[in-house]
């Protein structure tokens, strides 16, 4: 018997999603370690930077009261190198030779850059400063921030820069939310791997590296990738296994209504069914359960429709485990080219875009069928043709979502 489903529309179904509680949790790691992690907690100064008055230039630290009257010789009492300090006064035209970098003495008022002095023929210890300058080209302790500033907020994705800053105040290790555990299942008798023999009816698991690499590209760990032929009880020890150590499972194929289409029934039996048919194309099929507290998202085995479901259903939970928007960025944008067909279903087309005068431009990218792949490398958005009997007129707006890392 033919089971039947009651199919929601795309946005109900991300609001199913969007209402389910996600754990947020917080670890310490390394800063080494941070890149594109989340930060969990404000990182403030933990002292004023930079901590010590510091040179701007290599050059001559002079007194302001000797600050007059040049050309004129000093007497150079000593040398500072970066990294060293310099604790006695300077006396009346005395001078230190300063590098940059270098911490200036405290009662020096200004350092006069080396290309304004010469050095005094026979008097090894003089230098004649040439003319003082107007900038003092000290750098002030405390100059960039005081103790306690906010230097990066919580909640912040932390990148090269934020990992230098918050180094620059001898941190060696950073709170950070942790990021999710996702394991993903491909299920079908017909996959190959790389590496195998071509064979009449049977394809590569295409499916199973494209969502791997999504999930690592939106944050998240890939902790295995298993790939099952239909099997029922297979399906589920190895789903009973990975619901117990991580926060996501996504599964791909085998959610349709054929006979070997068992993740259909294992949502079914499942202890919350969130839906299992949507109002859109492609994949109409795509399911999202709860099992065991642990959500499992089951996208469809075509193609086109596994890499779309990705983006609108895992890619915004995945970033909800370390508190974060999707990446995707949402967007209204016209539409460059008519999309001629009708559809009763909204329609998620993958496209390309252009930014012209401050108007996003969206095409279709080739093909429009679930099953091809051939334009997934060079897709940048998605967008919606709405459920309609009439074909939309160009330049109509179509929401559209811009991908990330295109
Ligand atoms: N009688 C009906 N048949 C189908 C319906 C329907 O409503 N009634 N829906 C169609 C639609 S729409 C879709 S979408 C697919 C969804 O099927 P499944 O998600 O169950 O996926 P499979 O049947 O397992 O596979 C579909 C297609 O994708 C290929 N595939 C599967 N896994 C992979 C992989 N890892 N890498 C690459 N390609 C994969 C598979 O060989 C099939 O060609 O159902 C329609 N049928
Ligand atoms: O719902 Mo299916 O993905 O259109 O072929």
């Amino acid at each position: 018997m033919l089971e039947r489903r009651k199919p929601i529309t795309l946005e109900e179904a991300q609001a199913k999603l969007a209402a389910l509680k996600l754990p947020q949790q917080v670890e310490t790691i390394p800063v080494a370690d941070a890149n594109h992690r989340v930060l969990a907690e404000d990182a403030v100064a933990a002292y004023d930077y930079p901590n010590f008055r510091r040179s701007g230039y290599d050059g001559y630290a002079i007194r302001a009261a000797d600050d007059h009257d040049f050309p004129k010789n000093f007497h150079v009492v000593g040398e500072i190198q970066a990294g060293a300090t310099f604790d006695h006064d300077l006396g009346e035209n005395e001078t230190a030779r300063i590098m940059t970098g270098a911490f200036v003495p405290d009662n020096a008022a200004k350092v006069i850059m080396l290309e304004q002095t010469r050095s005094v023929p026979e008097q090894p210890d003089q230098v004649k400063i040439m003319v003082s300058q107007d900038r003092d080209n000290i750098t002030p302790a405390g100059s960039e921030f005081k103790q306690g500033a906010l230097l990066i907020a919580a909640g912040t994705e932390l990148n090269p820069g934020g990992l230098s800053l918050l180094t620059a105040f001898g941190a060696t290790e950073v709170k950070v939310y942790r990021q999710p555990r996702v394991a993903i299942i491909t299920t079908g008798t017909e996959l190959l791997n790389p590496g195998d023999t071509p064979q009449p009816g049977k394809i590569f698991n295409s499916n199973g590296p494209l969502i791997a690499n999504l999930v690592a590209e939106s944050g998240a760990i890939v902790t295995e990738t298993v790939q099952l032929v239909d099997d029922y009880k297979l399906l589920q020890t190895n789903l009973e296994r990975l619901k117990q150590t991580n926060d996501l499972v996504i599964t791909d194929g085998g959610v349709s209504v054929g006979d070997f289409d068992y993740l259909a029934t294992t949502a079914r039996n499942s202890e919350q069914l969130l839906f299992n048919k949507l109002k859109m194309r492609p994949g109409s099929v795509t399911t999202a359960f709860v099992d065991d507290n642990t959500l499992i998202i089951a996208l469809s085995g075509n193609p086109g429709a596994c890499y779309t479901g990705f983006y609108l259903f895992a890619e915004p939970i995945l970033r909800r485990f370390v508190g974060q928007p999707s990446h995707c960025q949402k967007v209204t944008a016209n539409l460059a080219r008519i999309y001629p067909k009708t559809n009763g279903y909204d329609k998620i087309l993958r496209g390309t875009y252009q930014l012209n005068d401050g108007r996003y431009q969206v095409q279709l990218n080739g093909s429009d069928v679930s099953g091809s792949l051939g334009n997934l490398q060079s897709t940048t958005c998605l967008f919606k043709i709405p459920h309609s009997h009439e074909p939309l007129p160009l330049n109509a707006e179509v929401e559209t979502w811009l991908l990330p890392f295109k």
